[in-house]
């Protein structure tokens, strides 16, 4: 059976931090990637999407599933990621074989946990060696792998200490950030910039047909997905 892919939405996006604001020049590539969001119950995954995309932190999220598009401009590379943020009961819900083909559908992935929950934590390991061998012989790049560790603010809470996340990342060979997708926008900026970057371009592919006025819509599309929810 195919991959069953959920609803689609399209944010707009222009960097305002100084270091984020390159100007493409006229021949700049423009190109796609899939990004899945992944990590343990709870943890913030979908209110560090929701912060990247809107600036926005929204407090509760519900259970939709969605894939949002959005552009961003990284080393003069104009990339239009796909964001698929899965909800964990989601995953819970379903066998092997559904996880198996979203991490074939992705290029790149977001691996997030709580700094309070080290049981979230201590699933990384394992997920990252289920991507790599997942993606293993596809091709000889590494996988563009970022480890978040989410709810910095939570610090009378903290159970992993940041030390311990960066080492773990550097062990697995990912990217590592510390954020608090609820005190400020400026951290998930840096992760989905950071992990744009890690992406090469053999595994960006050529943007198809869609231009950028055609996937522009608003904001107010996250916050539909609230309000219907709370009806
Ligand atoms: N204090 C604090 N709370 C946060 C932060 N990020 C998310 N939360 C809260 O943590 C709870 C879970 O956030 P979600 O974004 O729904 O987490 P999720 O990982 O998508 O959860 P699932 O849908 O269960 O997979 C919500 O109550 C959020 O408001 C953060 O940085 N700091």
């Amino acid at each position: 059976m195919g991959l069953r892919l959920p609803l689609r939405r399209s944010t707009s996006f222009t960097p305002d931090h100084p270091a984020l604001m390159e100007v493409p020049g006229p021949a700049a590539l423009k190109m796609e990637a899939n990004v899945l969001v992944m990590g343990a119950d709870n943890v913030g995954k979908s209110a560090l999407t929701v912060r990247f995309l809107t600036r926005r932190f929204i407090g509760e999220y519900g259970d939709m599933e969605f894939i949002y598009s959005h552009n961003l401009t990284v080393d003069g590379r104009e990339i239009l990621l796909h964001i698929w943020d899965v909800p964990n009961s989601q995953e819970q819900a379903e066998d092997g074989s559904s996880e198996e083909k979203r991490i074939q559908w992705a290029d790149s992935f977001v691996l997030v946990y709580s700094i309070c929950d080290r049981a979230s934590f201590n699933i990384l390991p394992l997920k990252v060696q289920f991507i790599k061998a997942a993606k293993e012989g596809q091709s000889q790049e590494k996988v563009p792998i970022v480890i978040v560790g989410n709810k910095r603010d939570l610090h009378h809470q903290r159970e992993v200490s940041s030390e311990e996340g960066r080492l773990l990342a550097l062990s697995l060979d990912c990217g590592f950030y510390e954020v608090s997708a609820a005190e400020a926008y400026h951290g998930a900026l840096m992760v989905f910039h950071g992990l744009a970057k890690l992406i090469p371009d053999t595994k960006l592919a050529l943007k198809k047909g869609t231009g950028i006025r055609g996937i522009v819509k608003t904001m107010s599309a996250v916050f539909a997905r609230k309000r219907t929810d709370s009806l």
